[in-house]
């Protein structure tokens, strides 16, 4: 677990490292661990973290995958989405607003979306994420990199045909309120418009990794598994 370490040093003063902490996020204290460690502010996680995001339009299958990808890799599976609906149930602060843009097909402000994540990696013992749905815009990109201070290891698109994504949304029976064919519409202009250009982003640093989200669901793992075996070794 990333926490903070209640014990600080005496002769350091309480408002200074107020202020340090504050300034320093989760990933800082990871991947500057040692020093930290040596102010005795953050306690470092042991291994190196490893970030995979997992991109792609509604109902191309994502969620599905990752479940897969978990089961085979011990990843901990973390949907924004879910966090978001999460935060709906619980009818806190950012509830109604959530909802509401959900409702619309649009994108929830970043810094709700990035701090929910932020929580669960905090939270996690694991250090192998997959970040389900996250980032969709260039906006929600660029503030994960400034909150968290890291970038993906590995960034999976799932491609999908729309008229398929159509078709899986409206029969996923989940009783979510985006899964009508209004939200769906402006859902898909919505990924076109601000999610592209993300996918795009990756592609040109490398990172992305192409799966053709159409067959059976382990038609479509068979595409995904050598992905992860290739890193296994690496990231334990
Ligand atoms: N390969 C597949 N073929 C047909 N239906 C699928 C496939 N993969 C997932 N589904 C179904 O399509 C719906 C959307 O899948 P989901 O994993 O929720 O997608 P996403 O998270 O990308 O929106 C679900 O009802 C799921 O069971
Ligand atoms: N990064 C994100 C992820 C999801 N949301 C909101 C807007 C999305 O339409 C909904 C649902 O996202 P979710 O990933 O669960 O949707 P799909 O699994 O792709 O159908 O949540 C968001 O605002 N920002
Ligand atoms: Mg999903």
């Amino acid at each position: 677990m990333w926490r903070r370490v209640a014990s600080l040093s005496s002769s350091i003063s309480s408002s200074f490292l107020a202020q340090t902490a504050s300034r320093l996020n989760t990933w800082e204290s990871l991947t500057t661990g040692i020093a930290q460690q040596a102010k005795g502010v953050i306690a470092p996680k042991e291994k190196t973290p490893f970030i995979t995001f997992v991109l792609g339009g509604p109902g191309s299958g994502k969620g599905t995958q990752c479940i897969k990808i978990v089961e085979t890799f011990g990843f901990a599976h973390l949907s924004a989405g879910d966090l978001l609906r999460r935060e709906i149930a619980s009818k806190s602060a950012d509830g109604a607003m959530i909802l509401n843009t959900i409702k619309e097909g649009k994108i929830v402000p970043s810094q709700v979306t990035v701090k929910l994540i932020q929580k669960e990696m905090e939270l996690s013992d694991n250090h192998k994420f997959l970040i389900d749905g996250f980032p969709r815009t260039e906006e929600n990109r660029v503030s994960f990199e400034q909150i968290i201070g890291v970038e993906p290891n590995v960034v999976l698109f799932f491609d999908c045909p729309e008229e398929e994504m159509v078709k899986r949304v409206l029969n996923r029976n989940e009783g979510r309120v985006d899964d009508n064919l209004e939200t769906i519409k402006k859902r898909l202009t919505v990924f076109q418009a601000l999610s592209l250009p993300v996918i795009n982003y990756y592609s040109e640093k490398g990172k992305l990794y192409t799966i053709k989200a159409i067959g059976t669901e382990d038609e479509i793992f068979e595409q995904v598994r050598p992905i992860f075996a290739a890193f296994e070794q690496t990231v334990g």
